[in-house]
Order: structure tokens, then C-alpha cells, then sequence
């Protein structure tokens, strides 16, 4: 491609546009000849401070805000909002994309309804995918993955790979980091959705207005004029979102109890499933969820209305939900005690997740509910003593233990959480915490392993050391001889 090609996101005149652009980059250190730079504003540093290192290099063109680089000896092209102009010449750059696009956003349940709404279109037969924070699965593919919403580089090049591997129909998660930094505004989205809004990364946004806004932009800016926004109806902030997509001009489908095009009229928990009732249209349509956690409801109603907003048939989608497999890590049983006691590994790491979970267990269990959880390190520290409080109100063992604690005082972040449940034990070490939680189970008791879900690793002071919870449960099951 030759940098004329970019000519409407990357304005400038003269002979530069006859100059080939071998790729994109937005890191200094991943810079290869021929490569436009792309100068970004962070979080802790301004990329425009490695222009000349990137230019070394052999970068052919700069890309900055007005004014943010001097001479460089390579043309320099100014642009109000480099990240913006990243994603779509990322998408522009790298051209295929799977034909129907969608993405949901949310503070819970992002993973779970871009894995189920993949399942019910492969039920209807395409070759489908979903992109998140568990990774890449697609038709022969399934990678582990680092971010929720990949930087657009990272993700225009997959969405390439996947349409070229025949790939029709993608879901993806639309984190608010993602929405913020302009990650997929590059994207080509037929469809979006939002389930819920709860605390979480308030280091990162300074108001929960602002971290709403942040996942508004989903609607108001990257869906297209009519398009469909699936919205989860029985949340606080459904009624600011429904309002949000509606002065965007979408078409906004709700869901939920309180919603119109997909209506929960009637749903029974049991321990590992769950039997719904839902009407479309006027007809009813019975589900069978054999799914646990009553929040998965919710998470398949928007994974369904997705579908059927993208073309599937209403009752070929919600019988599809019949067959769905929990994303890895979400309430996943993971096994048993010889008492009969029930071991979950769960993915909450924010206030609202583990009071769903917490709350999800409790009807089924006759015994104790006992949970061994941590929090992150260099992410919002005011989490930690909620988390501590919800525990202590809906626990009835708490093990206080590490989720990577990456640069921070491992201790430190325990004491935080600690203030709000005194009562509970403290062990550090993850595996020993763990080891603990398993020896004490008896009859009706129920395990909840919360934080970690399907990561593969602990990471304490930039070192990322292999770590499984599903692992060490199985073992710790395994040395009580079950
Ligand atoms: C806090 C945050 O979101 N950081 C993301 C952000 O980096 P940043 O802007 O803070 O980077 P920075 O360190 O300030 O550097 C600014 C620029 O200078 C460049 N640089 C820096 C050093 C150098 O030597 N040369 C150089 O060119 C950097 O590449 C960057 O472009 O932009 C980068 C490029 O897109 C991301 O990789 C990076 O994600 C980091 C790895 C991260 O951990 N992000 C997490 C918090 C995150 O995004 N999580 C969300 C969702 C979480 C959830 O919902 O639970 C996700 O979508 O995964
Ligand atoms: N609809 C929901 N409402 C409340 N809690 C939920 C919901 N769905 C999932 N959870 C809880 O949140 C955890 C994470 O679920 P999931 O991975 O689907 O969400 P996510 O939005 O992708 O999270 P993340 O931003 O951390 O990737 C689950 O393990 C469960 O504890
Ligand atoms: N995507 C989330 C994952 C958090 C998972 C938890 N195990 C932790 O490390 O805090 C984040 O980066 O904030
Ligand atoms: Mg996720």
C-alpha cells in the first residue's frame, strides 16, 4: 500500500503519497523499516518522546497531534486523534473483515455473550468467531489471548487472518479501555450490545458517568445509523443506555424482563441449570439453560437478541441457548469433594461479579459458602475493601489470598481487603490458599475459587509465573483422594 492510499486519514500533499507503507506501528521498539509511527498519547508515557528512536528505525513517516514533534528528517503527518486514525488505517492497511461484525459491551458478562452468540451462530452453520479476553476461537483455532479488546494492529491483522480462513460472523468484546483508546473504531460492526454497568477500573475513568460514556461510544460513534443495539433491560443504567443508542438512531432491542423483543417472563434456577420462559412476538419459547449462575440468563438473552439482530431466526437462536458451553472459568464446575462438596472456579474481580456469584451459589448450597479470593495489583485499589465487605456479607469462609499483585505490595493489597472481613484468613501464597479452602469442605459446602478464572498465570513483581486455579483445585482434590 502506498501512504496515498491513507490520504483521507492521513492528510498530506506532495510526493510522500508515492511513499510504500510496509506496516503500522504505535511501540518504538517494534518498529521495522518502512513502518509509519504512530505517536500516542498514554497512560504513562507520550509516544511522541520515541519518534526519533522509531525514526532510527527506519519508520518512513510520523504520525502526531499538531505540534507534539520537532524536525525529524522523515515526513511528519498531523492528526488531531492519532489513535482514531491508527484503528481505521489499521483497518484500512490490513482490508478483510468477517461480513457481520458485532460487539458487546458492559462491565459483566462481555466474554460469555461474545462466546455464546459465536455457539448459537455456529449452530445455524457459519463459520463464526469470538474475540476477548479468554483469547481467539474460531472454526480450527483457539488462542489464549492478553487483552479484552486487542490494540487495533493486533486486532485488524486477526480479523484478516479469520475472514481469509472463511470466517462470517465475529463477535467481539468492546472493553472500556478499548472504547476509550479508539481500539476498534476500525471495525465494521453490524451489531452491538450492552449488559450491565458496575464499578470497575475507576483508576482508569474519573467518574462512573464517564466510564458509562466511555461504553457509549459503542453506540453514539462506531455503530452505523439504524443499526441494532441489543440492550440488557433489568439493569440500573439499561435506561441511560436505551437512551444513549436512541439518540444515536439505533435500533434499540431490549432485553430482559423488562424488555420488549426478547421478555423473560418466567425463569426457574436450579443448581446447574436453569428453565426459562421467554416471548418473542407474542410466542413463547421454553429454554432448558444448562448453564449455572443465574446471571447467565441475562448473558444468553444478549448473545440471543444478537443473533437474531444479525439474521438468525428467533426460534432457531433461543434453541440454540439449549446446547451453549460456559465461557472458561465463569462458574465452571471444576470438580467434587469425596464429601460432595462442589468446587467453582469463577472469573469475578469486580464488586457486582462476585456478589452475582455469591449470590448465584447460596440457594443450592446446604452447607458453607466458602471463597478464596484476591485482588490485582496496579489496577483500582478502591475495589478492594468492597469486594472484602460483599465477602464478609455473603460468605461464610473467606480465604483472603494474591491475584497478581504485579508492582505492588502483595501484603498491602491483602490488608486493604482485610478491614472489610477481619474474620477472614489470610494466605498469601495461592496454591497454600487454595490447598486450605479444598481440606476443609464437608457435605453441602460449596468452593468458590473467584478472580482468576481462565488465566493461565500469577504475575508479582513483572514476572508472570504459570498458575492455574482450575489445576490447583483438581490437585488439592486429588491429594484428599477424591
Ligand atoms: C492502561 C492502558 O490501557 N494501557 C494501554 C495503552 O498503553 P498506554 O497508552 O498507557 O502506553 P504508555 O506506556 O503510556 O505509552 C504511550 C505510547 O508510547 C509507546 N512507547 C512506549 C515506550 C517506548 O519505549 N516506545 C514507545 O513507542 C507505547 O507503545 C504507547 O503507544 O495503549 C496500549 C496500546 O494500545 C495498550 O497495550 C496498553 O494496554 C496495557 C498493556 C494494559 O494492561 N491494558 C489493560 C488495563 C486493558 O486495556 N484492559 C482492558 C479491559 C480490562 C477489563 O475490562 O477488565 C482490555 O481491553 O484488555
Ligand atoms: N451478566 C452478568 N451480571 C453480573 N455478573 C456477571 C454477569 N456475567 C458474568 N458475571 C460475572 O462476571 C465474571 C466475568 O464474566 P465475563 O468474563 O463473561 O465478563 P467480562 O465482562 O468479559 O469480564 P472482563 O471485563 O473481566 O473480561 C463471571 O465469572 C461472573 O462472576
Ligand atoms: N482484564 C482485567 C482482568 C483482571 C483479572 C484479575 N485476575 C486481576 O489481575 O486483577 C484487568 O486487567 O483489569
Ligand atoms: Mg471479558
Amino acid at each position: 500500500m502506498k501512504l496515498g492510499d491513507l490520504a483521507d486519514i492521513l492528510p498530506h500533499g506532495g510526493p510522500i503519497s508515492d511513499a510504500m507503507v510496509s506496516g503500522l506501528s504505535s511501540d518504538s521498539r517494534r518498529v521495522s523499516a518502512g513502518d509509519i509511527f504512530f505517536a500516542l498519547p498514554g497512560t504513562r508515557a507520550d509516544g511522541a518522546a520515541f519518534a526519533d528512536e522509531a525514526v532510527r528505525r527506519g519508520a518512513a513517516a510520523v504520525v502526531a497531534r499538531p505540534g507534539a514533534v520537532g524536525d525529524l528528517g522523515v515526513p511528519v503527518i498531523a492528526v488531531d486523534d492519532p489513535r482514531r486514525a491508527l484503528a481505521l488505517a489499521a483497518a484500512r492497511f490490513y482490508g478483510a473483515q468477517p461480513a457481520t461484525m458485532v460487539a458487546v459491551t458492559g462491565t459483566s458478562g462481555k466474554t460469555s455473550v461474545a462466546s455464546f452468540t459465536r455457539q448459537v451462530w455456529e449452530q445455524a452453520g457459519f463459520a463464526a468467531a469470538s474475540i476477548g479476553t479468554t483469547g481467539v476461537v474460531a472454526p480450527g483455532r483457539e488462542d489464549y489471548g492478553e487483552l479484552t479488546t486487542p490494540d487495533p494492529v493486533s486486532l485488524h491483522r486477526l480479523l484478516k487472518e479469520l475472514a481469509e480462513a472463511g470466517v462470517t460472523h465475529a463477535a467481539m468484546e468492546a472493553s472500556s479501555h478499548g472504547l476509550d483508546q479508539r481500539r476498534l473504531d476500525g471495525v465494521r460492526l453490524a451489531a452491538g450490545a450492552f449488559t450491565n454497568l458496575g464499578r470497575d477500573h475507576m483508576d482508569y475513568h474519573p467518574t462512573v458517568e464517564q466510564y458509562h460514556q466511555a461504553k457509549m461510544r459503542l453506540f453514539s460513534e462506531l455503530l452505523p445509523q439504524g443499526a441494532p443495539a441489543v440492550v440488557f433491560a433489568d439493569d440500573p443504567w439499561s435506561e441511560a443506555t436505551e437512551r444513549a443508542a436512541g439518540e444515536a438512531g439505533l435500533t434499540v432491542l431490549t432485553v430482559g424482563r423488562k424488555g420488549a423483543f426478547l421478555t423473560l417472563k418466567r425463569v426457574e434456577h436450579e443448581r446447574h441449570r436453569q428453565r426459562a420462559e421467554v416471548e418473542h412476538e407474542g410466542t413463547i419459547h421454553e429454554i432448558d439453560l444448562p448453564l449455572a449462575g443465574d446471571f447467565q440468563v441475562a448473558n444468553a438473552l444478549v448473545a440471543a437478541g444478537l443473533a437474531v439482530a444479525t439474521g438468525i431466526g428467533a426460534d432457531k437462536a433461543l434453541a440454540a441457548l439449549e446446547h451453549l458451553k460456559g465461557a472458561s472459568g465463569r462458574l465452571e464446575l471444576v470438580g467434587t469433594a469425596p464429601s460432595g462438596a462442589q468446587c467453582y472456579v469463577d472469573y469475578a474481580h469486580k464488586p457486582d461479579a462476585l456478589r452475582n456469584v455469591l449470590e448465584a451459589v447460596r440457594p443450592f448450597t446446604t452447607g458453607r459458602v466458602i471463597l478464596v479470593f484476591g485482588c490485582g495489583g496496579d489496577r483500582d485499589a478502591g475495589k478492594r475493601p468492597i469486594m472484602g465487605g460483599l465477602a464478609r456479607k455473603l460468605a461464610d469462609v473467606v480465604i483472603v489470598t494474591d491475584d497478581n499483585p504485579r508492582s505492588e505490595d502483595p501484603a498491602a493489597i491483602r490488608r486493604a481487603i482485610l478491614e472489610a472481613v477481619p474474620e477472614a484468613k489470610e494466605i498469601g501464597d495461592r496454591r497454600e490458599a487454595i490447598r486450605a479452602a479444598v481440606a476443609m469442605l464437608r457435605a453441602g459446602d460449596t468452593l468458590i475459587v473467584a478472580g482468576k478464572g481462565h488465566e493461565i498465570g500469577q504475575e508479582i513483581a513483572g514476572q508472570k509465573y504459570p498458575f492455574s486455579d482450575h489445576q490447583e483445585v483438581r490437585q488439592a482434590l486429588r491429594e484428599m483422594g477424591a
